[in-house]
């Protein structure tokens, strides 16, 4: 019997189930994919809409690493809500005993710099996302030009949606739409998710302008279908909107679990992306040898 203690946190309602697995024995007692199903299960499990592991950094120029699955049990590159609650479960432990943090993951060094009180309690997190990716073989997106624009995409149902493909370490597409209300993200998100056009399919961002400083967002995550927010997602839709000449380079991303702020530093090419990060609860969880069967939380 291995027994597990997490942290169950969220990002304006994109939660997560956050454990240190420094000493690998998390993943000797049950794969990562496996895990990742078992605890986000929102009837049998914890509920959550991915795992995220600390690991320890692989290299010198980094502090620690960062390691996410979705709830499918998909690996992820990245993911900004995420990386906040990541930060402040690294800070509030003392793992790290400093605000700016390095973080090694799968899409390269992100770093968080956590905002605490007098006590000592993060409450929010001002996260440098990196670059933006525009070129559609990186995000990858297949695409005739290399460049970024928007691009039409035929969909199965004889229909044309037109997106706008946008990296973040992970990979995006970024939908404009005149009235929110009226998309049916799961239908929508799902086709295009799975859209051959995205070989590594895609997280799917549907966004309405409120104003050039407003974005209001709806997400169908990759890997873990509607969530309430996305952090890589809100810098994607403010890339695409700022490129498509809709915003300027600082917006609000307005989503169904809160805000964040999201800003695009021209003199580092770099986004800067600022929202809470919460702890919802701690546990154990105890897992039989074998094949973890006998999970209990
Ligand atoms: N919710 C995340 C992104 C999580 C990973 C994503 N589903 C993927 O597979 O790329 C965020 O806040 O960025």
């Amino acid at each position: 019997m291995t027994q597990i203690l997490f942290s169950k946190m969220q990002g304006i309602g994109n939660d997560f189930v956050v454990m240190d697995d420094r000493d690998g024995s998390i993943e000797a007692a049950m794969p990562y994919p496996q895990l990742a199903e078992k605890l986000c299960d929102r009837h049998f499990g914890i509920g959550a809409d991915g795992i995220i592991l600390v690991k320890d950094s692989e290299d010198e120029d980094h502090d620690i690493r960062f390691v996410i699955y979705n709830s499918d049990g998909s690996r992820a590159d990245m993911c900004g809500n995420g990386m906040r609650c990541f930060a402040k479960y690294l800070y509030e432990k003392n793992i790290i005993d400093k605000k700016q943090i390095r973080v090694q993951t799968d899409a390269g060094t992100v770093v968080p710099e956590v905002v605490a009180d007098a006590s000592g309690r993060v409450t929010s997190v001002k996260v440098d996302m990196g670059p933006p990716v525009m070129s559609c073989r990186q995000v990858p997106f297949v695409c005739d030009k290399d460049t970024a624009v928007e691009a039409s995409v035929d969909m199965a149902d004889g229909s044309t949606v037109t997106v706008t493909a946008v990296g973040m370490g992970n990979p995006h597409a970024v939908v404009f739409v005149k009235d929110l209300s009226e998309v049916d993200v799961a239908a929508q998100g799902r086709a295009l998710e799975i859209h051959p056009r995205f070989p590594a399919k895609t997280n799917v961002e549907f966004i309405q302008v409120m104003d050039d400083q407003t974005l209001k967002m709806k997400v169908w995550e990759r890997g873990a279908g509607m969530t309430l927010a996305c952090g890589t997602g809100a810098c994607a839709a403010l890339t695409a909107a700022h490129i498509t000449g809709r915003t300027g380079n600082y917006a609000t991303v307005v989503l169904d679990g809160g805000d964040l702020a999201i800003f695009w530093d021209k003199s580092t090419n770099h986004l800067i992306k600022t929202g809470p990060a919460r702890l919802v609860f701690e546990g154990v969880i105890r897992v039989s040898a074998g094949n973890g069967a006998d999970t209990e939380f």
